[in-house]
């Protein structure tokens, strides 16, 4: 798998009057088996960031080389799909075969494999849009497993997730970077970021990449969020850093 370049990428919103909002230029390399959290405050842009990425907008300027395809997990509840749990992680497959009418057995024994590695294959035959926030999120994590896109972006995975929720989808993150992909995933938990390879913050008017121990030191915290603290804004909790 080859590495993810942004070279003065600049992610943003056009507006009509053309003064919509504009990120600073990012340059970053990202390579397969890695995994870099987007932190920043509310409306920093890490959901304009990441749908760039996904080529859901179009960049404002710069160049995104490497990977053609990337597979975009947007934040909870934003999934609404009438159909089964199994059903909604094999149609992940439909971009790797060819066209057929329903689900083949390949397809079945893939979801069947992903939603098992996740520990949610109870859940199979749910309809989707009564499963939790929680639930949704590790199927569609699922799903990432079996569209074999060499990019994960993960839009506040966490988000709304009680803590065994959340533990259980961060758990599934690493496998997937563990596979050779490279996974940025946006989050307000701090604790989450620490156990990141790397992490991109995105402040008022500046955007940078960086290990876990700088980005998370007190200086940088107020830079980004304006609090004084060492631990997390948002759950008090000391971030642990990856040796
Ligand atoms: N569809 C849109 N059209 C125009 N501007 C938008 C649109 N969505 C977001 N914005 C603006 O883009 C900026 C960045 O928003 P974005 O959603 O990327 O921030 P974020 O860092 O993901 O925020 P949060 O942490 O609150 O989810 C904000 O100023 C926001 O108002």
């Amino acid at each position: 798998m080859s590495a993810l370049v942004l070279d003065g990428l600049v992610a943003g919103r056009r507006s009509r009057t053309g003064a919509g909002f504009r990120l600073p230029p990012l340059d970053m390399t990202a390579s397969p088996g890695e995994v870099i959290a987007l932190i920043g405050p509310n409306g920093a842009g890490k959901t304009t960031l990441l749908k760039t990425l996904a080529g859901l907008i179009p960049p404002l300027a710069g160049r995104i080389d490497g990977p053609a395809s990337a597979a975009y997990l947007p934040p909870p509840g934003a999934v609404s799909a009438a159909f089964s749990a199994l059903h909604l992680t094999a149609l992940g497959r439909a971009g790797l075969r060819r066209w057929s009418p329903g689900l083949t057995p390949d397809d079945v024994e893939a979801a069947r494999a992903a939603l098992s590695r996740l520990d949610v294959l109870d859940l199979a035959d749910r309809p989707f849009d009564r499963l939790s926030s929680g639930q949704q999120q590790l199927v569609l994590i699922a799903r990432m497993f079996v569209q074999a896109a060499p990019v994960c972006l993960l839009d506040e995975p966490l988000a709304m997730l009680d803590p065994a929720h959340a533990q259980a989808v961060e758990a599934a993150v690493r496998p997937l970077a563990a596979e050779g992909r490279i996974v940025l995933a946006s989050t307000h938990h701090l604790p989450f970021a620490a156990r990141a390879d790397r992490i991109l913050a995105i402040g008022p008017d500046w955007i940078e990449v960086k290990t876990p121990a700088y980005a998370l030191g007190a200086d940088r915290i107020r830079a980004l969020f304006g609090v004084e603290t060492t631990g997390c804004p948002c759950c008090g909790q000391t971030p642990g850093f990856r040796p």
